[in-house]
């Protein structure tokens, strides 16, 4: 896999997420370090620790985030901050090895998401987005996966949105309905997978947290009395962007943790065990992405 040294302009120049046509000056600026060879319509978002699915990818020509000019960086350990295109499960796709999480960009959520928009100019059609997350229900254990039927998106809910702001019609419509937003059809076809792979698959609810701090036992309750299966500071954002594209979503998080409800019991959370049940259970994941891609 070999990087694609810079061209073009390394000069600083002003990106806003907000605005259509910097979209596209961006979009170009990648179409131009790549020599894509089909146009990618599977997308694919590496959660913490999983940035191995990118490294199955076959032919990859791989574009790091920061020679991407207006491309927001990622400073989380186990986040590589690439984009590589290529073939995955026999499909043309592009990777997002690593995300930007809105928590290390002043919760400035369009730039967050701008990836997604980025997907769907260069093609994308259906986006599998992933993330590492802490289990709110006691059926789930330590690194199973989940598929997300549906979220809570507090920051959104709080006015937090990516769509929040003057809204370009060419980015999509200005409110957006969020029903089905975890594709029905796609998310059958994960449990078909996961049976024929021997993969434990659940389904529940996703909610995403501000962060970066985890948790409080009293947070976890209230998660868990609305509905909560599963924690996690991602995703939201990047699902209400791609619905807003038309892109048709499955998400799906591997438990890397098992929250705590008890303020008497001391249980400490920590990004290393995250990445630790990432490790145990990656090869689980990249398996399920291949195979469900091979389906597609
Ligand atoms: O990118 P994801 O959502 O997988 O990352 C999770 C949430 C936090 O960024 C971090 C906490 O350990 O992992
Ligand atoms: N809470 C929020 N985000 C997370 C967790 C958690 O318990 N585990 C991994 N990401």
């Amino acid at each position: 896999m070999g990087n694609i040294a810079l061209t073009g302009n390394s000069k600083k120049v002003e990106f806003n997420p907000r605005n259509y046509d910097d979209l596209i000056k961006l979009t170009e600026s990648v179409r131009k370090q790549v020599d894509l060879k089909e146009v990618p319509t599977i997308g694919i978002i590496c959660g913490s620790g999983l940035g191995g699915i990118g490294g199955h990818i076959k032919d990859a020509q791989t574009l790091p985030f920061k020679q991407i000019v207006g491309f927001p960086t990622t400073s989380v350990i186990g986040h590589k901050g690439n984009l590589v295109f290529g073939y995955l499960g026999g499909k043309y796709v592009v990777c997002l090895q690593g995300r930007c999480h809105p928590y290390e960009h002043g919760m400035d959520l369009a730039l967050c998401a701008m990836p997604v928009r980025l997907m769907h100019q260069l093609g994308v059609e259906t986006l599998i987005v992933s993330n590492a997350a802490g289990s709110a229900n006691p059926k789930f254990n330590y690194g199973e996966l989940m598929i997300i039927k549906d979220h809570i998106f507090m920051p959104g809910l709080a006015g937090f949105s990516p769509l929040v702001g003057v809204n370009d019609p060419r980015f999509g419509a200005r409110f957006v309905s969020l029903n089905d937003a975890y594709d029905r059809q796609l998310r059958q076809l994960a449990q078909t997978v996961a049976k024929d792979l021997n993969i434990v698959l659940h389904e529940g609810v996703y909610v995403m947290s501000g962060g970066p701090q985890y948790e409080t036992p009293a947070e976890v309750v209230f998660y868990k009395t609305v509905g909560v299966d599963a924690l996690g500071m991602s995703t939201c954002h990047e699902v209400t962007v791609a619905r807003q594209c038309g892109i048709k979503v499955l998400g799906f998080s591997l438990i890397c943790n098992i929250c705590n409800t008890d303020a008497e019991k001391s249980v400490d959370v920590s990004h290393e065990e995250v990445l630790k049940a990432a490790k145990f259970s990656g090869d689980n994941a990249c398996s399920f992405v291949i195979e469900f891609i091979s389906r597609l």
